[in-house]
């Protein structure tokens, strides 16, 4: 068990930001907290909070965007000035994609990440940056251990069918399968329900982790039944930057008739689509809802249109829906859009409380649904950190 001054680091290395969270003792308390955002374009920006929300660090770099490597480094340095009087026990990391092989939380070590690196094809947005920082701590403080978190690992629960594409075993044998992703976010959500709605505990939740990537996950008692990601994190919902589900067809079009090279189709499926593509305005919700560019509200409308499509089907995987969950910066933070998701889900026995939703926030779990509502509805916010350091600390005590 870990001591009071005992410490777990949890690094949440995104696309373009990197978030850390720092866990003190056997009941893991939240002791710090902090993200550098805007990687690579616009302001880069750096806030910190400490246990009781307070900010204690704030910075942002008005010439030029920080990389994820100079991000870390300013990371680790602040870390340390907090990290006085405490004994880091070990470092916990998000990683987007653990391949065929990992089901679980892994102890990561030189070997782990030379085949993990082997996967980078399969996350090329997510999975340099997971592994950059595991590197950056090996060679700080080699004696730290460090455990890899897999946001695969939740879906290795579901079935066969829901797992499978219906393609030849000569490909699919090769791992060419659905995976899903944001487990880590869907496992937290899982163990929370007990808690907010233990009558939802052995019941059919969908929950829709809308943040910069976006999915939804069907969970028939705390366990993955099917997602809307698949083989890779493009798939699904439209995204801040990615396009979702598209027609195989179309990627063929691009190349044969359009002329354009891998790497091309590539930026345009990854980077240049979704909310950012669809609005030529931004990627980023609060920015689209701001704008009266009727662009804008295209995209917005798109992603609502496709949110209920894909409610619609996981609601058939789980054979009917008795709650639907929001979490991520768009789930936690857009009343609008967890109204219009709410309104096209009516016929699925969903009723908002207008007030309960216009009042839910990211800082606490809260019923939006009517008292009367067939089918319930909740904000839970995201807790990636917490879900990593709970694994971190079970594997490296095991060990
Ligand atoms: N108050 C808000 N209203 C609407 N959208 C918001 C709000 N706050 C954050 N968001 C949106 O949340 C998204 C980022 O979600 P987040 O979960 O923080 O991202 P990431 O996937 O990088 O962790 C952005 O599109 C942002 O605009
Ligand atoms: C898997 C994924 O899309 O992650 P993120 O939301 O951090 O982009
Ligand atoms: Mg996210």
């Amino acid at each position: 068990m870990p001591g009071p001054n005992d410490a777990v680091v949890v690094i949440n290395a995104g696309s373009s930001s990197i978030k850390f969270s720092l866990f003190r003792g056997a009941a893991l308390a939240p002791a710090l907290k902090g993200k550098v955002e805007n990687l690579y374009a616009g302001k880069t920006r750096f806030v910190a909070f400490d246990a009781s929300g307070m900010p204690v660090g704030e910075h942002t770099w008005n010439d030029a965007p920080l990389d994820h490597e100079q991000a870390m480094r300013f990371l680790i340095d602040h870390a340390a000035e907090h990290l006085q009087g405490m004994q880091v026990r070990a470092v916990g990391h998000r990683i987007v994609h653990g391949g065929a092989r990992y089901s679980g939380p892994q102890r990561l070590d030189d070997a782990v990440l030379d085949e993990l690196e082997q996967l980078i094809p399969l996350a090329p947005l997510h999975l340099p940056h997971n592994l950059a920082p595991v590197r950056a701590v090996m060679a700080l403080a080699p004696q730290v251990p460090q455990v890899g978190c897999f946001d695969t690992a939740f879906h290795t629960a579901q079935p066969a069918l829901a797992q499978a594409f219906a393609l030849p075993p000569s490909i699919t044998e090769r791992g060419i399968r659905r995976y899903g992703f944001h487990g880590l976010s869907y496992e937290y959500i899982a163990s929370r329900v007990p808690d907010f709605a233990p009558g939802l505990a052995g019941g059919r939740v969908v929950a829709a982790h809308l943040g910069n990537g976006a999915s939804m996950c069907a969970m028939h008692a705390g366990r993955s039944v099917a997602s809307t990601m698949g083989f890779t994190a493009v798939d699904g919902l439209p995204m801040g930057t990615r396009c979702g589900a598209l027609d195989p067809g179309v990627v063929l079009y691009l190349i044969d008739e359009l002329g354009m090279d891998v790497p091309a189709v590539q930026r345009l499926l990854y980077q240049e689509s979704g909310l950012l593509g669809v609005s030529g305005v931004s990627a980023d919700m609060r920015t689209l809802e701001a704008s009266d560019d009727p662009r804008a509200r295209l995209a917005i409308d798109l992603l609502v249109y496709r949110i209920g499509r894909e409610l619609g089907s996981l609601a058939a995987a789980l054979g009917g829906l008795d709650a639907l969950v929001f979490s991520g910066g768009i789930g936690e933070n857009s009343v609008a859009i967890r109204a219009a998701v709410c309104r096209d889900a009516a016929w699925l026995g969903v009723t908002l409380d207008e007030a309960a939703n216009a009042a839910a926030s990211s800082n606490q779990i809260s019923r939006i649904s009517s008292a009367a509502s067939k089918v319930e509805a909740w904000v839970v916010p995201a807790n990636e950190e917490l879900m990593i350091a709970r694994h971190t600390v079970t594997l490296v005590e095991e060990a």
